[in-house]
């Protein structure tokens, strides 16, 4: 982020979109997708973040693109996030950060997505394998989609919502005293939606201080603006990584439009008052 900006492009190869670029819904659909994406912006943006149902509903031959999508991001020095979402009892969260998050994995990225449903330490082993290979997660906190709200806003009987005890928990993880001269941020990130609105103020959430780097889905086809995450995230923002999809993606198949539309974007977000 300090060197390519605050954008995360995600890839998320949709069949309305796949139709839009005159490509057929299949795997060879998706591979020519999904290198066009990092053609056009692995060498300029922060991060790539590839959506994981939108491959998994084309089966094995979808999965088998989705690996050589990530040993390309990895050639091309983009930074690459599994949007897989995973979350399980800690016996299968072992495989699933086996698979996501072990070097030499096939399927082995820099990051992954986690839903703490199953409870914040449930996750132990995929946090303990990302600190371990030198990777991250991110956790998800305060999602970007309405319903969120219903569960994340909750309180239990010290009146702590879940979101801000997820939040806390990710800070926890983030200080290592033993580490020493820490790094700004820790390896344990949070999903906050770009969309929350004034929900961190409401529930009384210090996202800056937890040392967590931030994945703000919303931004573009959801309807959050550069400007609202400026504002929702205040003192956190400098930690921010935004992330849009179809608002990037609809500018392809073409390179330079793809590559206009995500600079487009990452000046918005460093220029954002
Ligand atoms: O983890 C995510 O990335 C995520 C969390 C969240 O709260 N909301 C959210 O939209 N996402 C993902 O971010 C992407 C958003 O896509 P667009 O709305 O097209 O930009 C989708 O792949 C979602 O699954």
């Amino acid at each position: 982020m300090d060197r390519r900006g605050q954008l995360c492009v995600g890839i998320d190869p949709h069949p309305g979109l796949l139709a839009e670029w005159g490509l057929n819904d299949d795997a060879a659909g998706l591979e020519r997708f999904s290198r066009t994406v990092v053609e056009a912006v692995g060498e300029q943006v922060a991060a790539l973040k590839p959506q994981v149902a939108l491959y998994e509903r084309h089966g094995s031959t979808g999965i088998a693109v989705l690996e050589r999508l990530l040993a390309e991001c990895a050639d091309a020095g983009v930074l690459s996030i599994a949007d897989a979402k995973r979350g399980d009892i800690g016996s299968t969260m072992a495989a699933y950060a086996d698979a996501w998050l072990r070097d030499g994995s096939p399927l082995a990225a820099d990051a992954v997505t986690l839903s703490p449903y199953l409870g914040f330490e449930s996750l132990r082993p995929a946090l303990d394998l990302a600190a371990e290979t030198g990777r991250g997660v991110f956790v998800l906190a305060l999602t970007s989609n309405p319903e969120g709200a219903s569960v994340q806003h909750t309180g239990g009987p010290d009146s702590r919502s879940v979101a801000a005890r997820i939040v806390d928990a990710a800070a926890a993880e983030n200080v290592r005293p033993e580490a020493g001269a820490e790094p700004d941020l820790g390896s344990v990130g949070l999903v906050v939606g770009a969309t929350v609105g004034t929900a961190l103020a409401d529930l009384d959430i210090d996202l800056a201080a937890s040392r967590a780097p931030l994945l703000a889905p919303g931004l573009g086809a959801q309807g959050a603006t550069a400007a609202d995450l400026r504002r929702t995230f205040a003192a956190a923002y400098p930690n921010v990584l935004a992330t849009s999809s179809r608002g990037i993606l609809r500018a392809g198949p073409d390179l330079r439009s793809l590559r206009e539309a995500a600079l487009r974007t990452g000046a918005e977000l460093a220029s954002a008052r």
